[in-house]
């Protein structure tokens, strides 16, 4: 565990691709000053400096599959490090994908204190996501890597939620909603943190 980052408080945001995440996030930090860490932002940025390990990660995400943990996480972990003296609370959206990087997260750098579990059906998502991708230049924004995006986040991070069920941390959030009534109800679950 990071010295740094012992006392941080930390939400996982987990929710299928699409479902708001990252939207919810963004009103999160208007309201209340946590810094938001998106692990598909990272890895964005990795790719858009056009390094060779960005190279690399960019044909993975194409196909719509998980990227090596240790890499998304050690990402993390440097931009939590880097925020950690203004740091009022961290929201880790889009991680853990899977039971086995909530495991590490928690020997490398923490305990989550809450789980909000954006959920909406995957219709929802999929009409979401081609909207999103007519302007998003996300080349994962298409029929068939959303498809197996979908097929994934059933398969490998659902599991994620019922693990930390069992620890009474998930505030599961319904998103079919407006934003705004969406919203309302990630800051109950937040406030009922204080
Ligand atoms: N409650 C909502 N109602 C209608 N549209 C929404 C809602 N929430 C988000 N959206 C739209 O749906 C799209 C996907 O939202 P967002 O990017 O927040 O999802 P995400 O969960 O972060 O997805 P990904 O996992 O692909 O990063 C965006 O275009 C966003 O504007
Ligand atoms: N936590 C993650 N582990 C592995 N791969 C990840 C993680 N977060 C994002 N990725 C990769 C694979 C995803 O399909 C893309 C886009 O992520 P998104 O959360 O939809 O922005 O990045
Ligand atoms: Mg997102």
């Amino acid at each position: 565990m990071s010295d740094k980052l012992k006392n941080a408080k930390i939400i996982f945001v987990v929710g299928g691709p699409g479902s708001g995440k990252g939207t919810q996030c963004e009103k999160v930090v208007a309201k209340y000053g946590y810094t938001h860490l998106s692990s598909g932002d990272l890895l964005r940025a990795e790719v858009a400096s056009g390094s060779e390990r960005g190279k690399q990660l960019s044909a993975i995400m194409q196909k719509g599959e998980l990227v090596p943990l240790d890499t998304v996480l050690d990402m993390i972990k440097e931009a939590m490090i880097a925020k950690a003296d203004v740091s009022k609370g961290y929201l880790i959206d889009g991680y853990p994908r899977e039971v086995k990087q909530g495991e590490e997260f928690e020997k490398k750098i923490g305990a989550p204190s809450l789980l909000l579990y954006i959920d909406a059906k995957s219709e929802t998502m999929v009409k979401r996501l081609m909207k999103r991708g007519e302007t998003s230049g996300r080349a994962d924004d298409n029929e068939e890597t959303i498809k197996k995006r979908l097929d994934l986040y059933y398969k490998a991070t659902e599991p994620v939620i019922a693990f930390y069920q069992g620890r009474g941390i998930v505030r599961k959030i319904d998103s079919e909603g407006s934003v705004d009534d969406v919203f309302s109800n990630v800051a109950k679950a937040i406030d009922s943190l204080k």
